[in-house]
């Protein structure tokens, strides 16, 4: 077996956010993609989806303005900075590190934003209308994708952030520090992530044996994945996999920048995040008090 068939890809072809009508999708191709959907969360946490029905061009302008905002001076970003008491905004070179093990930061730059957020670059014609519009596709999709894992599970509102995040090329001549990677290894915190990925590649996702496989880009798919809230209220069925991105060894492929776009999903903060099979494996929790406890833990 291939290494990316261990993650399986998946055709969301007919619920994609393309189907006008949410409703006409019938009961039998709901089951079949949940069916196929939570065994790979139970596997490996991870899926490919193909048809989502994103058009391609929203992603490709997303991708395109936001290598024009992260490719600018310092003194330009900075005027984006994201300020200590908020998620939006642009976040420097190595200010965070995913894995604090690690031994410095990571080697990426990110800047989080939704549609509201108010910070906003002025000099990139369309960088806000673009980033709001494929803001929008991605909470479409999103809610349907919980629709199809969440089989049975009435969610309540859902809060939304997407981060653009950018690993610049590493110059021949900068000094990486043993160990330095381009996202260390995490999982999610979250209940579910949408990731796009531009065609460089780096992706890698902890197999059941502990080794990182990858995940390279296939064109047209988008990667799925859930966070940690969505493993403690399943209870463990699912499970909210480690990942990270490694700088690469060959000097060609670190002399190229890298771009993704990821979009988190979180429940409502005052929602009550309790065990569904009613095991009580975990304590009951807000989902505020434990997103607050494991951004605290992290940066
Ligand atoms: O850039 C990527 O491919 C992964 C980013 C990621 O895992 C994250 O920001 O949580
Ligand atoms: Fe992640």
């Amino acid at each position: 077996m291939s290494e990316t068939a261990k993650i399986p890809v998946i055709d969301f072809k007919t619920y994609g956010i393309d189907v006008k009508n949410d409703e006409s999708v019938s009961d039998k191709h709901l089951r079949k993609l949940g069916n196929e959907m939570c065994q790979a969360l139970e596997e490996i946490g991870f899926c490919y989806l193909k048809n989502h029905g994103i058009p391609d061009e929203q992603l490709r302008l997303a991708l395109k303005s936001s290598k024009q905002f992260f490719t600018q001076s310092v003194d330009d970003k900075m005027k984006c900075i994201k300020p200590d008491d908020s998620y939006f905004g642009w976040i420097g070179l190595e200010k965070e590190r995913l894995n604090p093990n690690r031994p410095a930061g990571d080697y990426k730059e990110a800047y989080g934003l939704i549609p509201g957020c108010g910070i906003w670059p002025t000099n990139i014609p369309d960088f806000q209308k673009v980033h709001s519009d494929l803001f929008l596709s991605c909470v479409k999709l999103a809610l349907r994708v919980f629709d199809v894992i969440s089989v049975g599970l009435k969610l309540e509102d859902k809060h939304f952030l997407r981060k653009s995040i950018f690993y610049p090329a590493v110059a021949s001549t900068k000094e990486i520090i043993e160990g330095q990677v381009r996202c260390g290894e995490h999982s999610d915190y979250g209940t579910l992530t949408l990731l796009f990925q531009d065609n460089i590649g780096g992706l890698e996702v902890k197999s059941r044996d502990g080794e990182y496989i990858q995940a390279p880009p296939i064109p047209g798919t988008i990667v799925v994945n859930i966070g940690d809230l969505m493993q403690r209220w399943t209870a463990d069925k699912l499970i909210a996999n480690k990942h990270r991105v490694l700088i690469p060894t060959e000097e060609m492929k670190k002399g190229v920048d890298r771009q993704s776009l990821a979009f988190f999903v979180n429940p409502d903060e005052d929602a009550t995040i309790r065990c569904l099979d009613d095991s009580n494996k975990y304590e009951p929790i807000t989902s505020r008090d434990y997103l607050n406890m494991r951004f605290y833990e992290k940066f």
